[in-house]
């Protein structure tokens, strides 16, 4: 397994944002995390960079435990991701914010960058042409020279996606890719992410459109309230009564408020 997660709690004040949450992902497999708003979902991915330490519990990647290691570590082991809400620098070109994303696997030190020595001017052709093969594989070709925040939403979250390949990871997380994305740009990221995978990257993605999450994982984890309601294959999920009760009932509440 690439990733597990033993009995992961965390609480916020009085809020019990996670209760006991075990499961783990094996290599190569795209992996959903599902649930209602406010199950947990996003607080599973600041667990696993460690934005916060978890409350109790333990997370080990590729055999190694990361509970405790610093987010920047984190991401030179091999763990990079998205959020929710995109985080790009708007006005950097896409190519720029690509070789940022790649900046943690630069070696040479801050003498060599204040007088650009040869090894340096090497290793910032091999980050720009990473980046380029990058913004090729996401669809972004023609906009290596676009200031991020002139692209078109779905541009941008793809952008984001590049950028996170950048840093060379093992283990993409994916937190609401398609979120905003029109029925066309959520069918070109379904492609993306099968890229992705067939690259032998593991990816743990968040997602609350339905259709591509049961189309696109191979296992799926729901959370609901803080707590595992289900871990199984799409049709096992989609079967799963509590599965249906918890998503029923949530869509009675939304539809009663
Ligand atoms: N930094 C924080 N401080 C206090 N409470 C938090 C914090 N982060 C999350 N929570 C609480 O933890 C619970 C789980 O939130 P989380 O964002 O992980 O849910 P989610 O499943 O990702 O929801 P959504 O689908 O709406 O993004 C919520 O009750 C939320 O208010």
């Amino acid at each position: 397994m690439v990733l597990e997660i033993k009995n992961i709690s965390k609480n916020f004040g009085g809020i019990s944002a996670l209760t006991n949450v075990t499961f783990s992902v094996g290599e190569g497999e795209i992996f959903g995390l599902i649930g209602p708003n406010g199950a947990g979902k996003t607080t599973m991915f600041n667990m696993i960079t460690n934005l916060f330490s978890p409350t109790s519990g333990e997370i080990t990647f590729a055999d190694e435990t990361v509970t405790g290691v610093k987010p920047h570590l984190i991401t030179e082991k091999g763990i990079c991701r998205t959020f929710q809400n995109i985080r790009l620098f708007p006005q950097m070109t896409s190519l720029e914010n690509v070789m940022v994303g790649g900046h943690c696997r630069i070696k040479s030190g801050v003498f060599s960058s204040v007088i650009r020595t040869k090894a340096q001017r090497n290793e910032e052709g091999r980050l720009r042409e990473t980046a380029k093969e990058l913004l090729e594989l996401v669809g972004l070709s023609d906009e290596i020279k676009t200031a991020a925040e002139n692209l078109a939403y779905g541009q941008q979250r793809r952008l984001e996606i590049a950028r996170a390949l950048a840093s060379n990871p093992k283990l993409l997380l994916l937190d609401e890719p398609a979120a905003g994305m029109n029925e066309t740009e959520t069918a070109s990221l379904f492609d993306l992410i099968k890229k992705i995978q067939a690259r032998g990257i593991t990816i743990l993605i968040i997602e609350h459109d339905m259709p591509l999450v049961m189309k696109l994982c191979d296992r799926i984890m729901v959370l609901n309230f803080g707590k595992k309601l289900a871990e199984g294959t799409p049709l096992e999920i989609q079967n799963n009564q509590a599965v249906i009760e918890a998503y029923l009932g949530s869509e009675e509440d939304e539809e009663s408020a």
